[in-house]
């Protein structure tokens, strides 16, 4: 039986748009992050008004024109595939705005929300302007897109980021967590992860454990499924032949990425 923490897609046509997995903080232990991933076919619109949540809408892929108030963000998207690698746009809204999202070609939009602490500017986020930087080494590479990190004040207290990581390597490794409101130390974020594989048959592990092991939770992870990590250390493990994708939002009291390694692994960041 899949862990309470790991979302199947849930693939409910709503009206004209398919939606493919929806995390609301009623059906889960989060409080603070809430994701939708929605399908549209070309013309078909999705339309919301924010109330609380401001919302990063993300062109996961095929094109989309984005609309919100008097700004219309045409025909944005840069890739078919997530496996093309290259950052995409993403429209910024704040709370208690209208968007409207609307196909231009068959395309998918990763809805990311969090609350809305202060009302900011309607912001297009380029795909040229999305930092891209390569983490690790040995066997834990990974590439990563900063779509909204900490550094971006565009958000009040949104983080949105994508993650490419080959097979027979390791990401969010060494093990670290975000769930301690504890600065300088370490900073509270709940997080989800949007994962996608390639080719899509393939699987990956992925664990959710705290220190005490109150929760520990390792599952087998398939495209498309969702992971919740409320808490905890959150590795992810991508077997050889294998392409991970996933992207991650992530939210909580203050907009600070500050994690904690897992002390029996942080070794591994002191090899030469
Ligand atoms: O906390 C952030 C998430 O676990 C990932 O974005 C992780 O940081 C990606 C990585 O560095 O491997």
């Amino acid at each position: 039986m899949a862990s309470h923490l790991q979302r199947k897609p849930l693939n409910e046509r709503r009206g004209e748009v398919r939606i493919v997995q929806e995390v609301l903080k009623r059906d889960s232990r989060l409080k603070y992050v809430e994701f939708r991933l929605i399908e549209l076919e070309p013309g078909a619109a999705y339309e919301e008004t924010l109330e609380g949540d401001e919302c990063c809408i993300v062109a996961l892929t095929g094109r989309i024109t984005v609309a919100e108030g008097e700004h219309v963000f045409e025909n944005i998207g840069t890739r078919e595939s997530v496996f093309e690698r290259k950052p995409t746009d993403s429209v910024f809204v704040s709370g208690g705005k209208s968007i409207a999202v609307t196909g231009v070609t068959k395309a998918r939009a990763a809805l990311c929300y969090s609350p809305s602490l202060e009302p900011l500017p309607t912001k297009l986020i380029r795909a040229d302007e999305v930092g891209t930087e390569q983490r690790g080494k040995y066997q834990n590479r990974r590439t990563v897109h900063n779509i909204l990190p900490d550094s971006d004040p565009t958000a009040s207290s949104l983080l949105v980021v994508e993650v490419y990581t080959e097979g027979g390597n390791f990401s969010s490794y060494p093990p670290h967590k975000h769930d301690r409101d504890n600065l300088p130390q370490e900073s509270f974020l709940e997080e989800t992860y949007y994962h996608e594989i390639d080719p899509g048959q393939g699987f990956l592990f992925q664990r959710v454990y705290t220190d005490d092991r109150s929760l520990d939770e390792t599952m087998a992870v398939e495209h498309g499924d969702v992971v919740i990590v409320p808490a905890g250390y959150h590795p992810v493990g991508v077997p050889d032949g294998y392409t991970s994708y996933y992207l991650n939002v992530m939210a909580g009291p203050k907009r600070i990425w500050k994690f904690h390694n897992d002390p029996d692994h942080e070794w591994i960041l002191n090899r030469p």
